[in-house]
């Protein structure tokens, strides 16, 4: 069965079905260079409308596995593949991707020129597109990753002095973030992102982490008074989405990229001590560097290609963040102590129980 993939300026690419046969959709089309990690990138809460096209060649080989998602679901709209295999090698696959994106009903086109593809939104910008059953003259709608604030369960809550607490506030939290937090002597409760200052200060959390999320930062600004509260109280740690939404709280700016960072080998550099390190990365904006000098913060890291802003710290409190994913699902693991680094930070800050 054919598939239409009809992109804002006017591309049309033809292919094979998968996933979800009848579906149709919209969304914005983008690419992600990540070679393994299909699971965890289409479960991803940050690529919510968004049509991920797959650089890597062969998708789908090592199948779908248990506890690999990093939400209760799908959260892609779709997906762009040159091709996608259901033969599967794996011991823990319990079924093929494109079952997977079958039961979420999810649809995806195949046999793709992908390296063209990507080309063509590396050239023109990521753009609306259109995936269709039948030709469409252009894509019609309004396509746009929009945060939608999914209510999410608080997890635990604790009152013991000894234990850390940290409070997730959940913009669309990865699993991966909360697994990364939670050891012995931490406990981790996630609320909604509505959540009011109150609300948060009556979980007597030790520190808040501020998570990743779908959108454009500016679309959150209704978040931002709770976020001035919240870092003039306790240690603060940004990842993404959150890291994004510190930098806006403390008065910086946030643009659209060309086309963002979506990969598992995006190199940073640490401006601190010069260490560069490869990090695993999803963002479609980025902080403005040169709207973080007159704020209280300053630029930790940079993107060792682009020079985009990386991290931020308030000098003097214990507030930093990352615009990369420390938590690693999927990628590399070289910045998964930066968990390690906020929960010292709550030991030495003795938290505000
Ligand atoms: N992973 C994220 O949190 C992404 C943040 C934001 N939605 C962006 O695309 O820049």
């Amino acid at each position: 069965m054919k598939k239409y993939l009809t992109l804002e300026n006017g591309d049309v690419f033809v292919g094979e079905a998968c996933g979800d046969l009848a579906a149709e959709i919209d969304g914005e089309l983008v690419f992600t260079t990540s070679m393994t990690g299909y699971q965890e990138t289409l479960t991803d809460p940050s690529y919510e409308n968004q049509i991920i096209t797959f650089t890597y060649p062969l998708i789908g080989n090592y199948g779908i596995s248990l506890g690999t998602n990093q939400s209760d679901s799908v959260k892609a709209a779709a997906v762009v593949v040159r091709e996608m295999t259901d033969q599967v090698f794996h011991y823990q696959s319990v079924m093929s991707l494109d079952a997977f994106l079958k039961q979420a009903k999810v649809p995806g086109i195949s046999g793709i020129d992908t390296r063209q593809l990507t080309k063509i939104i590396r050239q023109y910008g990521t753009m609306k597109a259109s995936l269709t059953n039948q030709p469409i003259n252009q894509t019609s709608v309004e396509a746009q990753s929009k945060p939608s604030f999914v209510k999410s369960a608080t997890l635990s809550v604790t009152d013991d002095k000894d234990v850390e607490h940290v409070v997730v506030v959940d913009f669309g939290v990865k699993d991966n973030i909360v697994k990364s937090l939670q050891r012995p002597g931490v406990d981790v409760t996630v609320v909604t992102p509505d959540s009011t200052f109150e609300d948060i200060e009556n979980l007597h959390p030790t520190g808040i982490l501020l998570s990743n999320g779908p959108g454009d930062p500016q679309d959150y600004s209704a978040f931002l008074p709770t976020i001035q509260k919240l870092q003039d109280n306790y240690p603060l740690m940004g990842i993404c989405l959150g890291h994004q939404l510190l930098a806006l709280a403390n008065g910086a700016k946030t643009y659209k990229m060309t086309f963002g960072h979506r990969g598992i080998n995006h190199p940073v550099k640490n401006l601190m001590t010069q260490d560069v390190f490869i990090t695993s990365q999803n963002h479609g904006y980025a902080v403005d560097i040169d709207s973080v000098k007159p704020t209280p913060l300053e630029v930790t890291a940079v993107e060792v290609n682009d020079k985009t802003c990386e991290g931020l710290r308030y000098p003097g409190r214990p507030i930093f963040s990352v615009q990369y994913h420390p938590e690693a699902a999927p990628g590399p693991h070289d910045a998964t102590k930066l968990f390690d680094d906020f929960i010292d930070l709550m030991h030495v800050n003795g938290g505000v129980h």
